[in-house]
């Protein structure tokens, strides 16, 4: 039989601010999450072995580790707890990755493949939660994963888990990856990221009037951003995304960005996508009710 493919889409943090610091080292910051209709897709088919098995792994990233196994661990463990009535022993799993986002690039792939596996599991096991409750179980997996749960393109607060759907400018984009990985947790450990941005208000939202906070050190740090940011801004205002390391530009349409891309030094990693206010897999969910 033709395996079901659900759509793991990719994300743009349209601005970041941070606002300040948690006891606990979290950042407390204020963002636009675009999610794209540009991203990764992943198979289920789930069998009785009570094992979860990824069969088609990424290089260098541990199976174990994998943010999609770890997700759908967590939902199976869930599910055995709050169905303990049932015999959910041996609820099991094989899965299948087509990997297309670059990974450390400040795009949410293994966020939104983590949620992606958090939806579709509960749909295809029966788990019974509902949104809210996938979601808290994926802030344990990481900050990013609530916004793919939820579905909608929003504003973010908090860690980036208080989201409220928020209505763009309808744009294209084109995303550049500068062929170095960020890793987030040494931007949001660095001694000299700024992190008392004020807060603003959600109505007071334009892309000319925000910025994102790791920008300028992430710059600092990884010369190729910066070189692929200053090349942009050539052509299109143009910002990086949540801790790097690509970097996007806006446009009115998919004619404007294709001829920018068109442009790029030979070698370029790029992707255009258009912002969409729905992901892509809960448009697909949407149409196929249970
Ligand atoms: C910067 C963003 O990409 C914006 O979308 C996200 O907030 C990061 O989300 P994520 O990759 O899912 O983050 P997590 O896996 O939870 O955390 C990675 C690391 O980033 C730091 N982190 C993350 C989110 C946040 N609000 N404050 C932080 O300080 C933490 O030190 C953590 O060790
Ligand atoms: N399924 C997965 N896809 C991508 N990366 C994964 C996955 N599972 C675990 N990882 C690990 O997570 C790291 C970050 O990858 P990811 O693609 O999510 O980065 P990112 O886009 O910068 O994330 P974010 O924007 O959420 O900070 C990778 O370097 C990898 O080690």
């Amino acid at each position: 039989m033709l395996k079901q493919w659900w759509p793991s889409p990719a994300k743009l943090n349209l601005f970041l601010h941070i606002n300040g610091r948690y006891a606990n080292g979290y950042h407390q910051l204020q963002s636009v999450f675009q999610l794209l209709d540009f991203g990764d897709e992943l198979a289920f088919e789930i069998d009785n072995s009570g094992k979860i098995a990824l069969c088609t792994p990424i290089e260098g990233v541990e199976h174990d580790d994998n943010l999609i196994v770890k997700a759908a661990r967590l939902l199976q463990q869930h599910i055995k707890v709050q169905h303990a009535n049932r015999d959910l022993s041996a609820l099991g799993c094989k899965i299948y990755l087509k990997k297309r986002l670059p990974m450390g690039g400040g795009i949410g792939g293994g966020s939104s493949n983590a949620a992606t596996t958090l939806v579709v599991l509960n749909k295809l096991w029966h788990g019974g939660l509902n949104p809210n409750e996938l979601a808290n179980l994926g802030l344990q997996l990481g900050a990013d994963v609530p916004i793919f749960v939820m579905g909608d393109t929003a504003f973010a607060e908090g860690v980036g888990e208080k989201l409220q759907p928020f209505t763009v400018v309808p744009a294209t984009y084109l995303v550049v990856f500068p062929d170095c990985h960020v890793s987030t947790q040494a931007v949001f450990t660095h001694v000299d990221l700024p992190r008392n941005t004020a807060k603003i208000s959600a109505n007071d939202y334009q892309f000319d009037n925000t910025h994102n906070d790791c920008q300028e050190l992430v710059c600092e740090l990884y010369p190729n951003v910066a070189k692929t940011l200053h090349w942009l801004l050539e052509y299109a205002p143009s910002r990086m995304t949540g801790t790097g390391s690509c970097v996007f530009a806006v446009f009115k349409d998919a004619a404007q960005a294709t001829k920018v891309q068109k442009l790029l030094p030979e070698g370029s990693i790029s992707f255009i996508a258009a912002g969409l206010s729905r992901s892509p897999l809960h448009q697909l969910l949407d149409a196929q009710p249970d």
